[in-house]
């Protein structure tokens, strides 16, 4: 995640160095600050205003249900409008010819739309209702898609590569779709299992590293994989890419923002050159990263949000002023009772402190696990796979997992450790926080984030990020269990109790 920034792979392609963009981040678009009446926040002095001091008397009346609860009945309405560019200016991009109302609409093979109804899916999300006529009409045109954490990206580009394969040719690859990690890959493969599940004809295989045994080929239409382990099929003649029609890069921005795996994304476009449509989707796209983001999917049209509908609404964000750097630790073990109500997510930073954690908290009487990038392959995914059916309730995890996951039980998620650029914890890494508070509240649903600050450097860090998006956030008093487990359990009983929605 926090590799410097690739100049090499921008250089690689045709303007100079797009991606080297490590000015961008942090231009206050807000003048809303995170809420404290706490230590860290009495001494930090807020660059945009003085504190906010309305948070408790609002998290009061919310226990109270004088204020609609931090998410009220369960769902919540997405407002948001998306903007569409067309490359090709063929017409308004308002136009109700652009966007559908329904999946009929689209007029794409029955056996897929079958395969969407059996999904319960019942009507397009914003960014498939937006997306999708422009991305299956012909001939095929690039596009960027960007849209909030859990809105059903995902189906978007599925049902796209579904309605572009020729299923006379079941053995050879004319898709591939590429994620940063083997447990979005896997996830990916199965939502192209389920919404093809009807489709007669349809083989798909993954592509991630213990996948393909050596010498084997890929014999399949559709190819979801990792960068690296594609790069290593296709170097070693195991992956025809000659007939490969789409390519699409989930969480593209993270891809190609990355020394390694950017590197690795562009040497796989550069091998497919009969390529006619790149898809990058992503909930974040900055700014510098979108410009090499366009170069890489050239003329595509664009489907962008700003900067302050970035943030899920159903995701209630709050934060704890702990006493020290190993206090958090006592803090997270007073919070394991609310962890558990649905199933949560602690991020932390390093792979040592998720052991650490994790076997303190075990050896405390509670039920945890861990995964991170030190596992072997095959115990990442039984791991995933027991927080997936909830035979596993919490789930201590680095940046791994930060992005794409898509556990609808998820009702918290726990910044052990805030987000931060760099080996060297510069500065802080607003698209991390988005992805990883982004892994509850998933399409409709609402839920709970909760950061740990415990000394100047993080606080300042999280104001940053709040201000960066234009949030406010909410302060959980560490001297307060009980006001804190009414409000948090407000939100999270709410989340249980909600259905999906469609309208996202
Ligand atoms: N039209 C729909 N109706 C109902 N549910 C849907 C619809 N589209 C997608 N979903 C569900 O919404 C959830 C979130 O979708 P998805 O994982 O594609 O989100 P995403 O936008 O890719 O999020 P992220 O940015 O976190 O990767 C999934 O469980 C998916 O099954």
């Amino acid at each position: 995640m926090s590799d410097p920034k690739p100049a090499s792979l921008a250089d690689r392609i045709t303007q100079p160095a797009p991606l080297d963009g490590a000015s961008a981040s942090f231009t206050p678009v807000s003048t809303k600050t995170a809420s404290a009446s706490a230590s860290w926040a009495d001494e930090v002095a807020s660059p945009t205003g003085p504190p906010k001091t309305e948070e408790a008397s609002l998290a009061d009346a919310q226990v109270d249900g004088q204020v609609e609860p931090l998410g009220g009945s369960g769902l919540h309405d997405a407002t948001y409008e998306v903007e569409v560019k067309l490359s090709d200016l063929q017409g308004d991009a308002n136009s109700p010819l652009y966007s559908i109302q329904s999946f009929e609409e689209l007029g794409i093979n029955p056996e897929i739309l079958k395969g969407i109804y059996s999904m319960n899916f019942k009507k397009p999300s914003k960014i498939q209702e937006k997306a999708l006529p422009l991305l299956i009409r012909d001939p095929p045109t690039n596009m960027i898609a960007q849209s909030q954490s859990g809105t059903g990206k995902t189906a978007a580009f599925v049902i796209t590569i579904l309605s572009r394969l020729d299923y006379t040719k079941p053995e050879q690859p004319q898709a591939l779709c590429l994620a940063p990690s083997r447990e979005l890959a896997r996830q990916i493969e199965g939502v192209v299992r389920s919404i093809g599940q009807f489709v007669n004809g349809l083989t798909i295989q993954a592509a991630v590293p213990g996948a393909v045994e050596r010498g084997a080929k890929v014999k399949a239409m559709v190819v979801v994989g990792t960068p690296g382990t594609v790069m290593d099929l296709i170097k070693r003649r195991q992956f025809d890419t000659s007939q490969m029609k789409i390519l699409c890069l989930d969480e593209a921005d993270n891809m190609l923002d990355q020394q390694g795996l950017g590197d690795q994304c562009l040497r796989v476009k550069q091998m497919i050159p009969a390529v006619k449509q790149i898809l990058l989707f992503s909930a974040t796209f900055p700014e510098e990263v979108m410009r090499y983001a366009k170069q890489f999917s050239p003329s595509a049209n664009s489907i962008e949000l700003k900067r302050d509908e970035l943030t899920v609404r159903g995701i209630s964000q709050m934060y704890m002023d702990c006493p020290s750097d190993d206090g958090k630790y006592e803090i997270l073990a007073n919070l394991y009772g609310l962890m558990t109500i649905g199933s949560s997510i602690i991020f932390v930073k390093k792979r040592e402190t998720a052991d650490n954690i994790s076997a303190r908290l075990i050896g405390d009487g509670h039920q945890v696990v861990a995964v991170h990038g030190a596992f072997e392959g095959a115990e990442r995914d039984s791991i995933l796979e027991q927080f997936r059916t909830g035979q596993s309730k919490v789930l201590i995890t680095t940046n791994v997992l930060a992005r794409g996951i898509d556990v609808s039980s998820v009702s918290m998620v726990i910044n052990y450790d805030i987000p931060m650029k760099g080996r060297s914890d510069s500065e802080p890494d607003a698209e991390t926080y988005l992805h990883r508070i982004g892994r509850t509240g998933r399409f409709g649903r609402v839920g709970v984030s909760i950061s740990f600050v415990f000394d100047r450097k993080s606080y300042v860090a999280l104001q940053q990020i709040a201000t960066h998006y234009g949030i406010d956030l909410i302060r959980l008093d560490t001297d307060d269990w009980d006001t804190t487990e009414k409000i948090v359990k407000s939100v999270i009983r709410s989340s249980r109790a909600g259905t999906n929605m469609n309208n996202n």
